[in-house]
Order: C-alpha cells, then structure tokens, then sequence
C-alpha cells in the first residue's frame, strides 16, 4: 500500500523578476495514514509554499511528490485538480466560508464539489457537524458565528468530503488559546480515528502537544524532526 504524500528532493524556487527566492530547498519527507504532523518555523521559512505543494496547488521546481504512489510533479496542469479532488481537503485559517450560505449550505457546497448531492449529502453534513458541536446551528450564517464556531464549520467541512489527506495552513490562527485547543482536538480525533493523513503549518506553539511528530523548517529546509514521546 502506498503512503499518502511521500516527497525526495522537493524545491521550490520562485522568480520574480531578476531575483530568485528558494522557499523550499531540497525536502525529503514521507506522511503516513493516522499521523498529525505539525509543520513549524519562522515567517518566510517555506511552510506555506510546502504545504500547497503537498496539496498539488503548486508544482515543484525540482525533486518528486509522490500522493498514494502517483508521481504528481510529473503531470500536467490539468491533472492536478483531478487528484487534489479525490485525495485532499485544506483548512485555512480565514476559514474560507461563503458569507451568504449557512453552515450546512457551506459543507454541502463542498461535498457537491466532490459530486455527492441529494440525502446522502445532506445526512453527512449534519453528521460532521454534529461531531465538531454545531448541531445546533447548522441554519447559522457565518456572521452569527463565533470564530471558534465558523473554524469548526470549516473542519466538518474538509473532513465531510472524507478525503484522506487533511492540510491546514494556521487553523487556530484566528482563535484564542481554549477554541484554538478544541479545534485541535477535533483534528485530532477525528483524524485519529479515521485514519487521515493530516498535515498543520502554524506558528502556534500553544498547540504543539497534540502532533505525533513536529517538523521544523528553516530556510526552506527541514532542520529538526522530533516524534512525540508515547
Ligand atoms: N508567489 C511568490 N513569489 C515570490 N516569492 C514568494 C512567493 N510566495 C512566497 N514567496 C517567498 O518564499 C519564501 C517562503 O514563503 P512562505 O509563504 O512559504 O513562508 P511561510 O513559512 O509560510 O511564512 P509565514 O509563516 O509568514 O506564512 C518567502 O521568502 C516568501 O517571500
């Protein structure tokens, strides 16, 4: 069985102009089913750009991504939204709903991306918003939603579509110490639970405990990799 997101030698150099910036230098990694790893670093140090290429919205510059054992650095443009579709879901610290639809609308929307419509749809929605506590305010419009709340609509969001490989870029960003801490637990367990892959790049130190392995990155490298002790 291949593994989620296995990446040799993954660089990203970006060209503006005249002048070149390697946000991602040279980065050997492999992500297995199950995991929560935390990606840390300083501001600049890559973790964004990684990050959007783990999840085959940007392509390498050089090196191999490998996503359940397809070579993604290798395909053409337009063969990267088909695997984004079928293997990913990203959670993004501006949460990313559509203001005038209501927290189901906001998930079902996602799920029809995906091709799922009608009372399966539905039923899951209502599911996974039930696990992160919002079962009671499914009819609510982003604006009558806490941030706690609408981070919470986004995480049912990306795990109604029961892709296997979660990536979030500053989920608790927004959040204070105990919403940001509850909205990793529900990463967590969820993850945890259904054998998701899941990838977090955050400067949030307050959430460190919940990684099975953190990864800190500096200049584009992975300089540190650290397991959690069980
Ligand atoms: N589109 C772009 N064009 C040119 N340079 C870019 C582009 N995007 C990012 N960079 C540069 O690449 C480097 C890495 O940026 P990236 O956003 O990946 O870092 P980061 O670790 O996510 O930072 P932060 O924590 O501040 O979000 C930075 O030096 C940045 O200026």
């Amino acid at each position: 069985m291949s593994l989620p997101i296995v990446t040799k030698g993954l660089s990203k150099v970006y060209a503006e102009g005249s002048v070149e910036v390697t946000a991602v230098a040279g980065v050997d990694l492999e992500f297995r089913e199950g995991e929560i790893v935390g990606l840390f670093g300083p501001s600049g140090s890559g973790k964004t750009t990684l990050l959007s290429i783990l999840g085959c919205i940007l392509r390498p510059t050089a090196g191999s991504i490998s996503i359940y054992g397809q070579e993604t650095s290798t395909m053409g443009e337009h063969e990267l939204p088909a695997v984004r579709r079928q293997y990913i879901s990203f959670i993004f610290q501006g949460f990313n709903l559509f203001p005038a639809l209501t927290a189901r609308e906001n998930v079902l929307l996602a799920l029809k991306l995906k091709g799922i419509i009608g009372e399966a749809a539905d039923e899951r929605a209502d599911f996974f918003l039930g696990e992160v506590g919002l079962g009671h305010r499914l009819d609510f419009l982003p604006r009558d939603l806490s941030g706690g709340q609408k981070q919470r609509v986004a995480v049912a969001r990306a795990l109604a579509s029961d892709a296997p490989i979660i990536l979030a870029d500053e989920p608790t960003g927004n959040l204070d110490q105990e919403n940001g801490r509850n909205v990793m637990e529900i990463i967590r367990k969820l993850a945890t639970d259904r054998r998701k892959c899941v990838v977090v790049a955050t400067h949030d130190n307050r959430i460190e405990e919940v990684f099975d392995r953190t990864l800190i990155m500096e200049d584009g490298r992975i300089v540190t990799q650290r397991f959690k002790e069980s």
